[in-house]
């Protein structure tokens, strides 16, 4: 059993629509230890994105609290916040999120940037380390328009883990690709998360990345209904 990371507790995030409330998490309690390798399963509206959200400090609790890597994310300044982010947790989209203007090495580095003790000898090693890690070491002049849908992936995933987070949080990372590009990226990220041991919570409703979890939570209506693990 690894380390507990993450403590939701009597979650409960909503949203007034009018005279209305909508409860998009309503009261979810869970745990996730380090090294899991885990998915939130639901149907479109279930909370699978708004719970990412918090864990990820991009969105807070209406009630309730959420800590992660030992800090309440309900209690944290923007400012705080963003150096969780920034230092600690990886991000992966189904829309790859690159920036269009710059190189895959300057994407990939990018992140690097916000983390100002790191010198360009040290951002230089990373960044060649995270492009062997996703096999796009030849590539990194290539702007992202020159590359595949399931390139600009695996340069979202490098982006995602040069930092070496002990957290990464992937919203229906293979939502854009086709199956041999899934199996492609699920591949990828299982390596990180057995040599690295790092921690994935992913949020989907593909088969091609629920067959690979050792956990999966369903939500339904902004609650879980179901937790296992094998
Ligand atoms: N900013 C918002 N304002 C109002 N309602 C919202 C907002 N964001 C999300 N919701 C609502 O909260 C509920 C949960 O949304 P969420 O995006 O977390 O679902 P999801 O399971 O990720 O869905 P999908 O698979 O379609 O991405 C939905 O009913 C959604 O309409």
């Amino acid at each position: 059993m690894g380390e507990t990371i993450i403590k939701i507790q009597n979650l409960i995030r909503s949203y007034q629509m009018g005279s209305t409330t909508l409860n998009a998490l309503n009261n979810v309690t869970l745990d996730f230890t380090t090294g899991e390798f885990t998915g939130l399963i639901g149907p479109s509206g279930s909370g699978k994105t708004t719970l990412l959200n918090i864990i990820g400090s991009l969105d807070l609790p209406t009630s309730g609290s959420a800590e992660v890597l030992g800090r309440k994310i309900e209690t944290l300044s923007p400012k705080q916040a963003a150096v969780l982010r920034n230092f600690e947790i990886g991000f992966i989209f189904q829309t790859f999120n690159l920036l269009p203007v710059y190189t895959i090495y300057e994407n990939i580095e990018f992140p690097l940037l916000l983390q100002p003790q790191l010198k360009t000898p040290q951002r230089r090693e990373m960044v060649r380390q995270a492009l062997e890690w996703v096999g796009l070491a030849d590539r990194a002049g290539s702007m992202p328009k020159q590359l595949s849908g399931g390139q600009c992936q695996r340069v979202a995933i490098a982006r995602a883990i040069v930092k070496k987070p002990r957290l990464v949080l992937a919203d229906e990372p293979t939502a854009n690709l086709d199956a041999q590009n899934s199996a492609n990226i699920m591949e990828i990220m299982l390596k990180l998360n057995r040599e690295l041991n790092t921690t994935f919570i992913f949020s989907t409703h593909d088969e091609k990345v629920i067959k690979h979890l050792r956990r999966k939570i369903k939500l339904a209506d902004g609650q879980v209904v179901s937790d296992e693990s094998i």
